[in-house]
């Protein structure tokens, strides 16, 4: 029976077909899998074409409707239908008569090239170097193929692509004698090596003739799909080597040699930008617009992280916002989920409730609901409550701003020299931090590493009699600070034989307290593909840092970098990063730290909006218009997304939105999910945006006042490291608000404006 798959380059034109051609599409692709091949080619309706003679044998286009045909690859051999384009009928044979697809000869994938635009261009050439001395001086004659090849469609999968449409080339003084002139782009590089990352020889000796980065983009939509991923980096600076390593050896097939004939094997093995669809369900997944591109648009680095059979033991992978990491922990949830021993379990976690909801909501689509019943999907202080529960039904949890209180009255009760705050700081950053139980281990130097008020040893015992009669009186209550309640679940946990999972993922990783991370430790037997860890340092909005070394997480050798951000515009990204510049992040975990700007954007679009108005109420107005400019744009409501610095100013926005006549809900991430399609503007505060995205992103309220906001931050008289450590986090703040941006981020304030801002 024949099988169909789908080329992902060719979803953007889906949206513009109309309801019945999309029927009418969905109904023929159905037919690919119930007629044999003899009963679809002599279909009355789909009219399977070949192009005339002397084009390409595999091509064959199909009849979607009186004014839409699709165009497929139909291989000599197996049966497996590949559909590439969905053009207006008029233009199709047009189309499908210049492209020539082949298999790469090292990577094994199906590419396809403009066959006749790089022709002409050869053509060009050969003429140009005919007319050699004459004329050096000839305008390059912009190559069209960018615009045109992509008919309309846009190229997702290879990194350098814009997904907006390309600004039409300027006319450069260049001509075909790039290599004479000393300028050529690839000079470094020799045919042998680039032979070695899958560059054919056609391409070879086309990208002879570049010589800026630039050009090359130009050609992206022209030039086979991997081929053109190899250029662009080796443009990049990157070494052959590298390029081999992190480009070339994932797509390889892992066993046998590549047959460049086998269509069949080559569709199935292009994993980045084909979907082989299984059932009808499928099918209509992808065309209805509930495909998302993260399903299969993983990039090699990507795969080859969530798809490796074995870490050695935990493994970490970072990057900055919109760099892919929650994509690669789900899949990685996927491979682990189908490599399960018999009675093995797999727990996914995240920061809130919202977050996590949204993980199972997609890690629904990308497995089985029988794979699904394999893995829990909950937020960490879920799970340690959960294990607690198991002996002790009647706790629940007893939030930190109580704690708080409690240590105040201990310290009020004493006439202690220290404030409450300054006790719960050590409980929370040296006791808890630490896992101290004992008088003994506080008074280790080591324990108060990294605290900057000194303790003599005598203060030393008086602080830890105040946080143990704190403690003391937690106990008393069945009520438990989360912080506690992870120190139970650790001893309930270290104490059983059986760990409740087989592997533990973590996503937003980057603000877990360290008697969090024992919890999840204590979670799973160490040992191989144990722990995979995904977060960004740059993006720690708690107070918290982490050893791994102390907490017994060994990730040296295993800490993987992503560096392709397919969230947020190359603007908004630039501006964004503007705020972290100058600061030192540590990495997570104790590997090396990225170079700052090490991530570059998928993604072209406008620049920042920014506004400071005179005061509060022209600052509200200024907001509700530019809403209001996005829902007239077209924007949905459910795109769009409001951030605050507090719940204060949260509730204020939402009401003054509202009055307006704008739609408007309050959205609290440990309450409310994003899963559901919403009818309104989300407003919600900074902290709840962490680790969402939105079409258009408005930060409001930055003024001097508010970020950073003082009664957050640790008094520098507590702790001057802490108070550091507070100050970066209200900044890593804003720069997670903004970064959740996809295409439009507006930025506004009244009176001074923040100085995190780079205004
Ligand atoms: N290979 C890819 N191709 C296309 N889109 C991708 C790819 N990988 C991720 N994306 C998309 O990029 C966006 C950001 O991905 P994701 O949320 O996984 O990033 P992240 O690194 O976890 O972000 P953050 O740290 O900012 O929360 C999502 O919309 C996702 O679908």
């Amino acid at each position: 029976m024949p099988h169909l798959a789908i080329d992902a380059t060719c979803l953007p034109q889906y949206d513009k077909l109309d309801r019945p051609t999309r029927e009418r599409l969905l109904a023929a692709t159905r037919k690919f899998r119930e007629l044999s091949l003899d009963a679809l080619y002599a279909h009355p309706d789909l009219r399977i074409r070949s192009l005339p003679a002397g084009q390409d044998p595999r091509i064959r286009t199909f009849r979607i409707s009186d004014s839409w045909t699709g165009v497929m690859l139909a291989p000599e051999s197996g049966e497996t239908f590949l559909l590439v384009h969905l053009l207006p009928r008029e233009s199709a044979d047009a189309w499908a008569k210049d492209q020539r697809h082949d298999v790469n000869t090292v990577m094994g994938t199906l590419e396809r090239r403009d066959a006749a635009a790089l022709e002409r261009e050869e053509a060009r050439r050969g003429a140009m170097d005919r007319a050699a001395g004459e004329s050096a001086a000839s305008g390059w004659d912009a190559p069209t193929p960018m615009r045109r090849a992509a008919g309309g469609s846009t190229v997702l999968s290879a990194p350098t692509t814009t997904a907006t449409a390309p600004s039409p080339p300027a006319p450069a003084s260049t001509t075909s004698g790039a290599a004479a002139s000393g300028a050529e782009l690839f000079a470094h590089v020799s045919d042998h090596e680039l032979r070695r990352l899958g560059v054919d020889a056609e391409i070879v000796n086309f990208c002879r003739s570049l010589s800026t980065a630039e050009e090359l983009r130009m050609w992206a939509a022209a030039l086979p799909q991997d081929q053109y991923e190899v250029l662009s980096h080796l443009a990049d600076g990157l070494s052959v080597e590298r390029v081999l390593r992190e480009v070339v050896e994932p797509r390889r097939p892992a066993v046998g040699a590549v047959a460049t004939d086998d269509y069949d094997t080559a569709i199935r093995h292009t994993r980045e930008r084909v979907i082989v669809v299984n059932d009808d369900r499928e099918i209509e997944d992808v065309l209805a617009g509930e495909f998302n591109a993260w399903r299969i648009y993983l990039h090699p680095k990507q795969r080859d992280l969530a798809y490796r059979p074995r870490f050695r033991g935990p493994a970490k992978v970072s990057g900055g916002p919109g760099t892919g990491k929650t994509v690669v922990a789900l899949h990685r949830v996927k491979y682990l989920a189908e490599h399960l021993p018999l009675g093995g379990r797999v727990l996914l976690t995240s920061f809130t409730n919202a977050l996590v909801e949204t993980l199972k909501r997609n890690l629904g689509l990308l497995v089985t609901a029988e794979l699904l019943d394999d893995v829990d999907v909950i937020t960490a202080d879920k799970f340690a409550m959960d294990v607690v529960k198991e002996v002790s039904p009647e706790i629940s949890f007893w939030p930190d701003h109580d704690v708080r209180g409690l240590f105040a009255n201990v310290a009020g009760k004493h006439d202690l020299p220290w404030s409450g705050e300054f006790l719960f700081q050590e409980y929370k950053h040296v006791v808890m931090a630490h896992g101290l139980t004992t008088l003994e281990g506080y008074l280790d130097p080591d324990a108060r590493r990294g605290r900057s008020t000194p303790l003599d040893v005598q203060q030393r015992r008086d602080v830890w009699h105040a946080i143990a009669e704190a403690r003391a009186r937690m106990r008393r209550t069945t009520r438990l600070p989360a912080l506690e309640l992870h120190a139970k679940a650790t001893q309930l946990l270290e104490e059983r034989a059986e760990k409740p999972y087989t592997n533990v993922v973590i996503d937003e990783a980057q603000d877990l307290h360290p008697a969090q991370w024992r919890t999840l430790r204590a979670a799973v037997p160490p040992g191989p593909n144990d722990l995979f860890i995904a977060g960004d340092n740059r993006q720690r909005i708690y107070d918290t840092t982490v050893s791994f070394k102390q907490l017994g997480i060994t990730i040296v050798g295993r800490s993987y970098p992503l560096r392709v951000n397919y969230r947020t515009t190359t603007e908004i990204l630039a501006w964004a990063n503007e705020i972290m510049r100058g600061q030192s992040v540590a990495e997570l975990g104790e590997s090396a730290p990225e170079p700052a700007g090490s991530t570059r954007s998928v993604l072209q679009g406008e620049a920042p909006e920014l506004y400071g108005a005179p005061d509060e109420a022209t600052e509200l107005a200024a907001l509700a218009e530019r809403v209001r400019r996005w829902l007239a744009d077209g924007v949905a409501a459910g795109d769009i997304c409001v951030a605050t610095r507090t719940r204060g100013i949260r509730n204020t926005v939402t009401k003054e939105l509202r009055n307006r006549g704008l739609p408007a809900v309050v959205f609290n991430a440990q309450e409310d999910t994003v899963t559901e399609q919403s009818e309104s503007v989300r407003v919600t505060t900074m902290h709840s945006v962490k680790g969402l995205e939105f079409r258009a992103i408005a930060v409001v309220g930055v003024t001097a006042e508010a970020l950073p906001q003082m009664e957050r931050v640790t008094d520098a008289e507590i702790d001057q490291n802490q108070h550091e450590a507070d100050l970066a986090a209200q900044r890593s703040l804003l720069y997670v608000a903004c970064t959740r941006a996809r295409e439009w981020l507006y930025v506004s304030w009244h009176g001074r404006p923040s100085s995190f801002l780079p205004v």
